[in-house]
């Protein structure tokens, strides 16, 4: 272990390193860390080792994929990403070394078809849970490849999920080309040995904007975005129609029911114990939790799970919208994330995404007041997805009002942890979701 008094120099490299990076789930932590597990391969430029890297985290032990390159010699390119120095080499953060993205594209299992060979890559900047490298390739144009960061047993639903709708034909999500999975030593597992998705590729589409900007922009500028979120209820019904017939569904008996009303309230207990305001309204909208347990709940299937305008790019028509990262809520634990669920939940995630769009201008140094536009905008995103997936959602409202108000819920405890600034909009949500449901 890295604090202990016999502390391995290199663990506490390593583990200094992680408290850094924006994966790193402890955020302001010190990394308590063991290496658990090592892959190792050599290519003609490197030698890649793969660690598996457990942190006892104060809220939970953590497992991290952490993949490395040691070079015999320094590389000047690559100095941003140096880890640690051992025994004379050099020690890189993998995904910025394109010795990691050849061998990484090479040991991907692709659906069918050979990917590569690389050309050139780069990781994608900006903030992400995981850590995305671009490769230029001679045969397939650009592939995006995530390597995931935290690592759970079981199949991710970001590859499960994408690689069916890809596999039916849907262009609402990057094609895929294929998955890297691996399995760690893991005590928690009757076999001693967890298995999982370590890495997925995809088709990268360069060059668009998130229909968050292009949201933003419009309110900011007082544009209707009325017709676009239009498209982007029928985009989403489309996506559900596919996962409805290409993957499991569950009936939607009582036991389901209990358990999701169950889930419900355990976020709103945790939300309620985190910021005050929430514990001020949490009576009334357990009375919405009730209501929604007496009325009919459609069948459940796979969903995106932690639908949001920041998820959706925005590819010039006939494409138009297409959804990324399926990997559900962050702070879900991860078998929940791949059970079949309800899709009125993506459509609040949704509806959610459009109150921020104005909270957040409300929030800039000149703020603008855009409640107007954000109404326009919901209207439209419900008229659009009842159009493509001929479903009633007012037959459904006393539902689809309990899933508003439960993402209201978890974007209070996401906020409060993540954001602080920003809590407002949420508990302002929760306030105002409460007052419509009573009246
Ligand atoms: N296939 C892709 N094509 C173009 N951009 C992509 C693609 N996949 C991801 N991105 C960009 O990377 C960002 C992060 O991707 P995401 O799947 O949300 O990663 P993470 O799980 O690391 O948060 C997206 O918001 C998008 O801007
Ligand atoms: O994209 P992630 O899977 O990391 O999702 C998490 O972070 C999101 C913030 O980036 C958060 O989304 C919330 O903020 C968005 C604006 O930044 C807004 O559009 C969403 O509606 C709102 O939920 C998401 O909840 C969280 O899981």
């Amino acid at each position: 272990m890295t604090d202990a008094a016999h502390a391995d120099p290199f663990e506490t490299a390593v583990a200094g390193w992680m408290a850094d990076q924006r994966w790193y789930a402890a955020k302001g932590g010190t990394p308590s860390i063991r290496v658990v597990a090592e892959q190792t391969d050599t290519t003609a430029d490197a030698t890649i080792r793969t660690l598996f890297v457990l942190d006892d985290a104060p809220t939970g032990p953590v497992l991290y994929q952490v993949p490395l390159t040691v070079r015999p010699a320094a590389v000047p390119e690559l100095a941003a990403a140096l880890v640690t120095e051992l025994d004379g080499a050099a020690v890189y953060d993998a995904p910025h070394d394109v010795a990691y993205a050849r061998w990484l594209l090479g040991r991907i299992e692709a659906d069918g078809e050979h990917i590569g060979p690389v050309t050139d890559a780069r990781v994608l900047s900006g903030e992400q849970s995981n850590t995305s490298v671009i490769c230029g390739t001679a045969e397939n144009g650009q592939v995006i490849t995530k390597v995931f960061r935290v690592l759970h047993d079981g199949e991710n639903p970001d590859v499960t999920t994408q690689r069916a709708l890809s596999t039916a034909g849907s262009v609402r999500v990057p094609r895929t080309f294929g998955a890297l999975t691996g399995e760690w030593p893991d005590a928690g597992q009757a076999s001693g040995t967890a298995h999982g998705h370590l890495a997925f590729a995809q088709e990268f589409l360069p060059g668009l904007e998130d229909a968050w900007r292009v949201a933003l922009t419009a309110a900011r500028d007082g544009e209707s975005f009325a017709s676009a979120a239009d498209r982007l209820g029928a985009a989403l019904a489309e996506v559900h129609t596919v996962l409805a017939g290409a993957m499991p569904t569950a009936t939607s008996g009582p036991d389901q029911v209990d358990e999701a009303i169950a889930t419900m309230r355990r976020r709103l207990d945790t939300a309620a114990a985190e910021v005050p305001q929430v514990a001020e309204h949490a009576a009334a909208v357990g009375r919405v939790y009730d209501r929604a347990a007496t009325v009919p709940w459609p069948t459940m299937q796979r969903i995106h799970g932690d639908l949001h305008l920041g998820q959706v790019l925005s590819a010039p028509e006939p494409r138009g919208w297409v959804f990324l990262d399926f990997e559900g809520e962050p702070l879900r634990p991860m078998p929940e994330r791949s059970r079949p669920d309800v899709a009125l939940r993506d459509v609040a995630g949704m509806l959610r995404s459009f109150d921020y769009v104005a909270g957040a201008l409300a929030h800039e140094d000149e703020p603008v007041t855009t409640g107007d536009w954000a109404h326009e905008a919901r209207n439209a995103f419900l008229d659009g997805y009842e159009r493509g997936s001929g479903s009633d959602l007012r037959a459904h409202r006393a539902l689809l009002d309990a899933f508003e108000l439960d993402k209201a819920v978890y974007e209070v405890v996401y906020e409060a942890r993540n954001r602080p600034t920003w809590v407002g909009i949420p508990v302002a949500a929760v306030d105002r979701l409460v007052a419509r449901s009573a009246g």
